[in-house]
């Protein structure tokens, strides 16, 4: 399942990102205008423990339907109760082995990263995926940070020992894109973008319509 998984188009998104719609219509919508990976980001919504692992299910069921991939933000032990295909941690989450250990081999684990250095670390203890940003300026995640730019994307391309999976995040919609893409990574994650738009659907139309021109573009420039 690892080998197969496209990076093009990562739906980040809890429910207090879905300016009061349902979350699991919202993500039935984004995976019909062609989301590749889904990550459950439940932040400061007032949802209760209960409530949150509820509504995993209905998102998780959801995405077994549908065929994408479900990744469960911060928690292991969440991830572990819904079954999800993986856990995403940050630099101030679970230690990235630790994760590791609590997840097993075969989940998927990503790691949030703004250097190299943190980067390299991330590999060494066990991710499968890289998460860079925020690469433009974000009103969704209000401890981000100042915007890095996509020149931290373009360092982790030249400098890391493998070629693993990068995704940048923060501020991205479509006008965005092709500079993230060109800086060398395979995706692009968003909340925003697509939870926040009135036609969810169209707006992941219209994301993985640039993700896909962009590599093609940037796959053209490399091959010249
Ligand atoms: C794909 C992806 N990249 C980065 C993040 C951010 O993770 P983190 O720094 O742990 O911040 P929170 O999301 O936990 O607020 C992410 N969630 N997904
Ligand atoms: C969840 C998250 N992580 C970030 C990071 O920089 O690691 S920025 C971010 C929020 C992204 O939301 P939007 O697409 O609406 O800007
Ligand atoms: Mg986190």
């Amino acid at each position: 399942m690892k080998e197969a998984l496209r990076y093009s188009l990562y739906l980040v998104m809890g429910s207090q990102d879905c300016r009061g719609r349902d979350p699991v219509r919202v993500l039935d919508l984004a995976i019909d205008g062609g989301i590749t990976l889904f990550q459950f980001r439940e932040k400061n919504s007032g949802l209760t423990l209960r409530e949150t692992v509820s509504l995993g299910e209905r998102l998780r069921h959801l995405c077994r339907e549908r065929n994408i991939p479900f990744i469960v933000n911060d928690r292991a032990d969440l991830a572990l109760l819904l079954d999800a295909d993986g856990l995403h941690v940050g630099q101030d989450d679970l230690p990235v082995w630790e994760a590791r250990r609590l997840i097993g081999p075969h989940r998927l684990l990503g790691v949030s990263a703004e250097t190299v250095e943190e980067a390299e670390q991330a590999l060494r203890d066990g991710a499968d995926y890289l998460g860079v940003g925020p690469i433009y300026a974000t009103a969704t995640k209000p401890d981000a940070g100042k915007p890095i730019g996509t020149r931290a994307i373009a360092e982790m391309r030249k400098r890391l020992s493998s070629p693993v999976p990068i995704v940048g995040i923060g501020g991205i919609d479509v006008p965005g894109v092709p500079e993230v893409i060109q800086a060398g990574a395979d995706g692009v994650a968003v909340v925003s973008a697509i939870a926040g738009k009135p036609d969810p659907r169209q707006a992941a139309k219209d994301l993985l319509q640039a993700v896909e021109r962009a590599t093609d573009s940037a796959a053209g420039r490399e091959s010249r």
